[in-house]
């Protein structure tokens, strides 16, 4: 990736135009978190791609929001989303809160100062990077979950999208009564019809059409942070 200070020319992908109530705030991870810029250099043309820690926690907290409107037998897994955006809010609030402006200077910062348990549980059991992995892994549930519900029939359960991206995604990381109590939280979704209202983005075709824009983007998301947590072993930090 070229660093930002070699650019001659950068272009920011502008927002897309959608985004009403807490869905709105897919926006975080659709548009804001995620800065592409094209960096135009003598002969070269290349993209640099960084992950905005402030909009990647504000699109978490959106979401929160959401899934806390959808009752409380949701609260244990709210909490523990709730907990890993605070733990994250810290660090960027801290007095090294600028090594924390994106998910890349995160890692290189917690790397280079040996600040996390790589092999096993140890002095630093909430780095930055152990944190982030958690919410990485559940936004790779999230992606599977919206692309579900985007290409669903008006009759398809959201419990059965929310189960089956679940037990292709977060399931694999979760001991037996963890994946148990989801399981049955997910029999409390609401229908489709109700799930899309609560959204609060409109009609069921312009969720349609959101999360046509907004499934892409969180994807592009999700595998810039999948591949630099692989190119420093950090995919399965204890
Ligand atoms: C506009 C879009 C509408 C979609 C609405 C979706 C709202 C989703 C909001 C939050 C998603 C939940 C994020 C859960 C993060 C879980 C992180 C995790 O894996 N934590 C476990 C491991 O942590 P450590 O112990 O290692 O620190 C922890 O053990 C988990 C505890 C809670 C259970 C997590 C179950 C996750 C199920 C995900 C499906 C959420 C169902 C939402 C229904 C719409």
């Amino acid at each position: 990736m070229c660093s930002l200070s070699d650019s001659v020319t950068l272009h920011p992908i502008p927002p897309p135009a959608f985004g009403r109530g807490e869905a709105g705030l897919l926006y975080s991870f659709a548009s804001f978190s995620l800065q592409r810029f094209l960096v135009e250099k003598k002969t070269q043309q290349h993209y640099g791609r960084e992950i905005y820690m402030e909009h990647y926690v504000a699109g978490w907290k959106g979401l929160i929001k959401l899934l806390n409107s959808l009752g409380s037998v949701f609260g244990f897994i709210s909490k523990d989303a709730a907990s890993k955006t605070q733990i994250l809010m810290n660090f960027l609030d801290s007095k090294n809160g600028s090594e924390y402006a994106t998910v890349q200077s995160m890692v290189k910062f917690e790397l280079d100062n040996e600040l996390v348990d790589v092999n096993k549980k140890g002095i630093y059991p909430e780095s930055g990077c152990r944190t982030l992995l958690r919410l990485h892994r559940a936004l790779r549930w999230l992606e599977l979950f919206l692309d579900r519900l985007r290409t669903s029939k008006e009759d398809d359960k959201t419990s059965v999208m929310c189960r089956e991206a679940y037990n292709e995604s977060l399931a694999h990381h979760h001991p037996f009564m963890i994946r148990k109590a989801a399981g049955l939280a997910f029999y409390s979704l609401p229908g489709r019809p109700g799930f899309l209202e609560v959204m609060n983005v409109g009609s069921p075709e312009q969720v349609v059409a959101m999360l046509g824009e907004a499934v892409p983007l969180i994807s592009e998301v999700y595998t810039i942070t999948e591949e630099l947590y692989q190119k420093h072993n950090l995919l399965d930090l204890p």
